[in-house]
């Protein structure tokens, strides 16, 4: 009924500044994007991050010393802010958004995965964009997503979309560390390569989100392996969807045929 159906993961990284402050300009080039798609008759579904570092804006630090108990709290506070920036982001641009919460069970085999189908089909349906984060609020430990990235990676698998675009703050994976002049975006990756040593995520304990690039590329890479192009693109220049989509070489694109040079 559409044209393409394309899911869009955005990292915490991509909308938050050095002080990790939400950027709001980030947001609306996102949204401005995906309502020129629209246009097109592209539909989105947008895998969003950023209720834990939304909450945090709002509580600024608290006494709670449990990690998981923390998250829980940050995340339950802050999603509703993404969610009402979100709103009125859309709303400017004369389109409706839909909040979406899976846990992991909700992707078994069986009637919470056909829920989700039916939810996820009835707002495209509608020409509403559903905007999905994990439901970090009762999610812990069995019912967990490694991150947001594995989420974007199902729902795209799940409702067989024709692109999956990973947003992140870099311009795509470096064959070596990001900030050393040697170091280039490597521009097509198949599912099959193992390129794990040019992944240098640091301490994970210390970042804003969750993923890392290795778990980017690990997702991107099972991705397109059921034959989804999925590409891992810097959400924080101005054009980079309708770039991907226009087919313009942006990023690092991961899918079962390579593309010439
Ligand atoms: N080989 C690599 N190429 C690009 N980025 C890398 C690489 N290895 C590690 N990274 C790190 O991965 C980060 C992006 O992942 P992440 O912090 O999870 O972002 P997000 O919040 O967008 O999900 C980059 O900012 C970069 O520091
Ligand atoms: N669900 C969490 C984000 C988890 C996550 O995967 O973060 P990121 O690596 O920035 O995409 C949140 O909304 O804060």
């Amino acid at each position: 009924m559409y044209k393409e159906k394309i899911v869009i993961k955005v990292g915490t990284n991509v909308m938050t500044n050095k002080d990790n402050r939400i950027v709001r300009p980030v947001l609306r080039r996102l949204v401005r994007q995906i309502a020129e798609l629209y246009e097109r008759d592209i539909i989105t579904v947008l895998v969003s991050s950023g209720s834990v570092i939304a909450g945090k804006e709002v509580l600024g630090n608290c006494d709670i010393k449990d990690k998981t108990q923390r998250r829980q709290v940050y995340s339950a506070i802050g999603q509703p802010r993404m969610m009402r920036l979100y709103y009125n982001i859309f709303h400017e641009y004369g389109m409706k958004c839909a909040q979406v919460l899976p846990t992991k069970r909700d992707f078994s085999p069986g009637i919470h995965r056909q829920n989700m189908i039916n939810c996820c089909e009835g707002l495209l349906s509608e020409g509403v964009i559903p905007i999905a984060n994990e439901d970090d609020a009762v999610s812990v430990t069995m019912s967990m997503f490694s991150d947001n990235d594995e989420l974007a990676s199902l729902i795209a698998q799940m409702l067989d979309a024709d692109k999956l675009i990973i947003l992140t703050d870099i311009d795509g994976l470096y064959d070596g560390h990001p900030q050393d002049e040697d170091s280039d975006v490597v521009k097509n990756v198949k599912p099959s390569e193992n390129l794990n040593s040019y992944i240098d995520d640091g301490n994970i304990e210390n970042k804003k989100g969750r993923g890392g690039m290795g778990s980017k590329l690990k997702y991107a890479q099972i991705t397109a392996a059921n034959n989804i192009p999925t590409f891992i693109a810097n959400g924080k220049r101005d054009n980079t969807i309708i770039d991907i989509i226009e087919g313009r070489s942006v990023g690092t694109k991961v899918a079962l045929e390579k593309e010439e040079a």
